[in-house]
Order: structure tokens, then C-alpha cells, then sequence
């Protein structure tokens, strides 16, 4: 992104000016205090909304995969279905699929499908329908449904927030190991300092009203990350660090 300015309608500027750029495999998060814009950042580079200034550039072809807080499951679907649906739509001739209930018996899940299935340890809940899920599961089920088009790119928008502290802290060490197996660029909105310096090469700290790239940190801790990693000092110091920085751009909004 250079200069990437976004307004809404004829109000003021949402972001302002912003400069960004990412490598192949390298994992982003974006904290900073509520309204800066971390969402809006992230619904312009999914192409979600349109850019009012700038220039934003993603590798021609770069497949980009989406999580939401809100694991937005279709409940008519079982698991391996919602997790097979963006292959299924993307193979579709344009104009004949419908995300409506279908009434045809449930395909047998593809190989890709288990496969993923199995990454994000839910196998045996394949066959199960949403509302039989847990929110860690169904958090699962989303994440496996982003890496269904192998993207190169992966947008998460706060994708563990309603999740208790241990499921948590569980998916985020799982999603780190898919990160090593797949290597996707991610870009990451969080509230929490430790998860934004746990699953980061790079924390970008963001100031509101309009939002901006207040600070950027980088994380200097092992790629392999794990549970021993949050307690080794590195860790809390650069956790101690990124909150000061928060604190410091809160204090002056
Ligand atoms: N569709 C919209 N129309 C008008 N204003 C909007 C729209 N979406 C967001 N905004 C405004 O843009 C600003 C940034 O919102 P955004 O959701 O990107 O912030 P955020 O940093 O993700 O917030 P939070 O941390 O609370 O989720 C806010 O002031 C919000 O009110």
C-alpha cells in the first residue's frame, strides 16, 4: 500500500496515508485502540471497499483467503461441506451456484477437504452441522475453509476474540503450525498484545482519528513458536514493549 487514504461517503479520513508492504510468508498484525481502522485496512486490501487515495498492489493471481470473528458458517451445510464450499463455488460456471440449502445427499468430503480436515483436528466432526460445534470448532472449520484455495494471502479480522483464553491460545499455536506447513502472507487484527507479538514477524501499532502506522516493531523470536515461548523473558519483553507503545498512542487520542 503507498499512500492509502480511505474516507466513508464525504467524511473525514478513516486512514490516512498509509504505507505498507508485506513479504511472501511473513506474518502482520495490526493493534491499536478501537476505531483506528483495522478493519476498514483490512476490507481494502480483500477488495471489499474501495480505496479514496493511494495505491494498493497484490501479486497478480495471490489467491486471498478471509477470517472473520464470526465464524459465518452455513448452517445447512455439515463441516466438511462449509469447508469445501469455496472450492465448490470457484468451479462453479459463473451464475449457477446459490449458497441456498441444497437438497441433494451430502458429497463424500475430497481428499483436499480431509486433509484439512485433519490439520485442523477435526476429522472426526466431519459429518457434525454447526450448532453441534463448539466456537473453537467452529473457528477450526473457518480457518479450514480460508485454506480450502491454498491462498497466498490470508486476512484475519479478530478471528479469536470471542474465544476463551485457552481455546485461544490452542489456536493460535495451530495456526502457526498450518503457517510453517503453508507459508501464506497473513495479516492479522487483534486487540491482545500477546497474541499480536506471539504470532508476529511484525506488529504495526496504529494511532485513531485518522488512523495511521503509529509504530512498527519487529518480533525477534525463534519462528517455531509454542506454549514454552510465552513464558521465555524475550517474549514478555517484547509484549512489555508493544503495550507501552499502545498505551502512548491511546494517551494522546
Ligand atoms: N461502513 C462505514 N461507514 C461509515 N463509517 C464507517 C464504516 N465502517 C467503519 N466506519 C468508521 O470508520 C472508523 C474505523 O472503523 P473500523 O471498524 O475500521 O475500526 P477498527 O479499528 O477495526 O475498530 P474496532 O477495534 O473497534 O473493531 C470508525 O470511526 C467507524 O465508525
Amino acid at each position: 500500500m503507498r499512500g492509502v487514504t480511505k474516507c466513508y461517503g464525504d467524511g473525514p479520513p478513516v486512514l490516512d496515508s498509509i504505507n505498507l508492504s508485506a513479504r511472501a510468508g511473513e506474518v502482520l498484525s495490526l493493534i491499536g485502540p478501537s476505531g483506528c481502522g483495522k478493519s476498514t485496512l483490512l476490507r481494502l486490501i480483500a477488495g471489499l471497499i474501495p480505496l479514496t487515495r493511494g495505491t494498493l498492489e497484490i501479486a497478480s493471481h495471490a489467491e486471498v483467503g478471509f477470517i472473520f470473528q464470526e465464524p459465518t458458517l452455513l448452517p445447512w451445510l455439515n463441516v466438511a461441506d462449509n469447508v469445501a464450499l469455496p472450492r465448490k463455488l470457484k468451479s462453479a460456471p459463473r451464475g449457477t451456484t446459490r449458497a441456498t440449502p441444497p437438497s441433494t445427499a451430502p458429497i463424500l468430503p475430497s481428499t483436499d477437504t480431509r486433509e484439512l480436515l485433519a490439520r485442523v483436528k477435526l476429522s472426526a466432526r466431519a459429518r457434525a452441522y454447526p450448532h453441534e460445534l463448539s466456537g473453537g470448532q467452529k473457528m477450526r472449520v473457518s480457518i479450514a475453509r480460508a485454506l480450502t484455495l491454498n491462498p497466498q494471502l490470508l486476512l484475519l479480522d479478530e478471528p479469536f476474540g470471542a474465544l476463551d483464553e485457552m481455546t485461544r491460545e490452542h489456536l493460535q499455536e495451530e495456526l502457526l503450525a498450518l503457517h510453517a506447513a503453508q507459508a501464506w502472507c497473513a495479516i492479522f487484527v487483534t486487540h491482545s498484545v500477546a497474541e499480536a507479538v506471539f504470532l508476529s514477524d511484525r506488529v504495526f501499532v496504529m494511532s485513531a482519528a485518522p488512523g495511521r502506522l503509529a509504530h512498527e516493531v519487529a518480533i525477534n523470536l525463534p519462528r517455531l513458536r509454542n506454549a514454552d515461548t510465552r513464558l521465555s523473558p524475550a517474549y514478555q519483553a517484547q509484549v512489555t514493549h508493544v503495550s507501552r507503545l499502545l498505551r502512548s498512542v491511546e494517551q494522546q487520542a
